[in-house]
């Protein structure tokens, strides 16, 4: 992966353990959101990620490249292919326990990936010091050891839950999922 220094952890940042009350290993992750682009069940166009934590600090996760998301004729939007990332980066830092939002996503294409591909994507931190949390990803075609298609370098950071009630519409999330607190 070819990434800047923003996307490097200074060199020491530790790689923090599972945590109490991370999914268990195995464990299907839900969507945080049912209107999410990347996760939501209920958005008409969106990527439908089905994910899973096979160890509590990473996250797999599939997504079939649909005819709604094409760029060039019958290949993916590079924008929707970051979105993928974004997706599954964040839902590996929400295995912290914390709320993150992206502050910076760097992305390497690799390779073109057509409509119909499936893209098995995995997410993993290199380190959380302070708010900032470091994060990679990458996307292989049709299987989970097939051709690297796209890899994604991000940088993280936590905020409070106030974030979303000021910025957006926190309701609408905690109308899903009774364990987030405004003010914890
Ligand atoms: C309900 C739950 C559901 C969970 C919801 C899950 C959603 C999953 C969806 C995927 C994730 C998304 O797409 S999230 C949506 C896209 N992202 C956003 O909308 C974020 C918009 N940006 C912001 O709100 C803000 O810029 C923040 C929060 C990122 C930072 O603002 P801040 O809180 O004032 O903090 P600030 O002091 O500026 O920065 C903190 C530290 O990070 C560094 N830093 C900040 N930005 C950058 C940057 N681009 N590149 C390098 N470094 C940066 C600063 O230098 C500083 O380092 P130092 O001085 O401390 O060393």
């Amino acid at each position: 992966m070819t990434r800047s220094s923003r996307t490097s952890p200074p060199p020491g940042t530790p790689v923090p353990p599972a945590q109490l009350g991370a999914p268990p290993p195995g464990s299907a992750l839900g969507s945080h959101y049912s209107r999410c682009f990347g996760c939501g069940s209920d958005h008409p166009t969106g990527l439908h990620l089905a994910a899973v934590t096979p160890d509590s600090t990473t996250v797999e996760a599939t997504f079939t490249v649909g005819e709604a998301h094409q760029g060039a004729p019958m290949l993916a939007h590079g924008g929707v292919l970051a979105a993928a990332m974004d997706e599954v980066l964040g839902m590996s830092v929400y295995l912290f326990r914390k709320p993150y939002v992206t502050a910076r996503l760097e992305t390497d294409y690799v390779l073109p990936v057509p409509v119909g591909t499936t893209l098995h994507l995995r997410a993993w931190c290199n380190g959380i010091t302070g708010r900032k949390a470091y994060l990679e990803a990458e996307g292989r075609v049709g299987a989970p050891d097939g051709p690297v298609a796209v890899r994604a370098a991000a940088l993280f950071v936590e905020v409070s839950m106030r974030h979303f009630a000021e910025h957006g519409d926190l309701a609408a999330i905690t109308a899903e999922h009774q364990d987030y607190e405004v003010n914890p």
